[in-house]
């Protein structure tokens, strides 16, 4: 019976101490899952705050004089920069009023419609470079071109050119315009090349004698240059100044001129020879087709009144009630033709355009200037 009772209480003592060592187990288990479950998924503050469980540094001590200087540097710097971004607001707002000013005078400039246009078909339309073409007799020749429905490219250094005089232009499809100094080389495709660009009137060719020059010569080889590699035609603007101070008048076109080398307007007329020097050259030398207009006293609307020939000087001398001086431009009324833009009165004398002249008949009516152009270049020459 004792031993039994010994048994017990000993079976007993065993599971006691098992529950009492599962127990503490559980507890400390317990424990243990709770700070992972802590780091896991961090609290809101508000939730840490209410917990104990987590310690906080101190909060730093705050010296209020102090912060109150900071927060009124702040104030200030604040203050500098939004002064300043408001400057800057003005600044582009002012900017952006001025260029809306200039758009709507540009627009207002440029037509809503276009002058009427022919359609040409592919085939038939062709690309044609203009150079000099914001000039005066250039302007008038490009709206007979886009008139006709070709493509046109004016080239221009607007060193007397004016966009005003093309601007009508400005926009349509067919019409392109390049500021570009045609001293220097060109690569534009086209099927045809009028070459209109030099300096005209005494005061605009002997304000820069070397550039004229260089336009007549070096910017007529880039043009014959161009002509050649495209395989275009061309047309070359030479003058009546090539027969200089002439012998004979009226001048006939077997006439070689009577040209000072040296004096002070050289540079035009012997450029404007060399010019056409030049392009008879590429010609024989290199297959080109070209064609040579010796233009005469030409006038009509787009003229400068700053031209400086014959007949502005005579206009504007008429209307300041200046005296005319005839003197100057005698040999000019009886030697040479004296030509409206748009309606060219000739005398017998002179222009490849003479030639033309004769095959269109004495009956015909005179062409216009620009219309003379494309006479002489669509029927043009035989090459000497
Ligand atoms: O009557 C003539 O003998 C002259 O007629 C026209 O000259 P014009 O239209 O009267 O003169 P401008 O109105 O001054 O036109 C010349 C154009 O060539 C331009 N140019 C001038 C110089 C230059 O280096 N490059 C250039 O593109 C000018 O800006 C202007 O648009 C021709 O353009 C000249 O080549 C020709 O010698």
């Amino acid at each position: 019976m004792i031993r039994l009772s010994l048994k017990v209480i000993k079976t007993l003592s065993i599971v006691s101490f098992w529950i009492l060592f599962l127990f503490i187990v559980f507890v400390l288990s317990k424990g243990k899952s709770h700070e992972g479950k802590a780091v896991a998924k961090p609290l809101h503050q508000s939730q840490v705050l209410n917990t104990d469980v987590r310690e906080f540094p101190p909060e730093p001590k705050i010296d209020l004089p102090l912060l109150k200087v900071q927060s009124n540097i702040m104030e200030s710097s604040n203050n500098d920069i939004t002064q300043e971004l408001l400057r800057e607001v003005k600044e582009a707002k002012d900017k952006i009023e001025k260029l809306q000013k200039q758009i709507a005078i540009l627009e207002g400039r440029v037509p809503q419609k276009f002058p009427e246009v022919k359609y040409l078909g592919y085939k038939d339309r062709k690309r044609i470079l203009v150079t000099g073409g914001a000039g005066f007799v250039g302007s008038h020749l490009v709206d007979i071109l886009m008139t006709q429905g070709h493509e046109v490219i004016v080239v221009d250094n607007f060193f007397t050119g004016r966009k005003r005089n093309v601007e009508h232009w400005f926009g349509h499809r067919n019409f392109e315009l390049i500021h570009h100094d045609i001293v220097n080389p060109l690569y534009v495709e086209a099927d045809e090349i009028y070459h209109l660009a030099s300096p005209a009137s005494p005061p605009h060719y002997m304000e820069n004698p070397v550039k004229t020059i260089k336009t007549n010569t070096l910017g007529t080889i880039n043009m014959l240059g161009l002509a050649r590699r495209v395989g275009a035609k061309i047309l070359i603007a030479s003058t009546s100044e090539v027969y200089g101070d002439p012998m004979v008048h009226p001048q006939p076109e077997s006439y070689w001129g009577h040209v000072n080398p040296i004096g002070p307007r050289a540079c035009y007329d012997e450029g404007k020879r060399v010019a056409e020097t030049l392009a008879y050259s590429y010609a024989k030398q290199e297959k080109v087709s070209v064609r040579v207009a010796r233009i005469f006293n030409t006038y009509g609307p787009r003229m400068l009144a700053s031209d400086g020939r014959v007949v502005s000087n005579f206009v504007m001398q008429a209307l300041q009630n200046l005296t005319i001086t005839v003197k100057t431009f005698l040999v000019d009324l009886l030697g040479r033709p004296i030509v409206y833009t748009w309606w060219w009165k000739h005398s017998t004398a002179a222009l490849p355009g003479a030639a033309i002249m004769r095959r269109l008949g004495p009956s015909s009516s005179p062409p216009t200037a620009p219309n003379l152009l494309l006479v002489a270049f669509y029927d043009g020459q035989e090459l000497p």
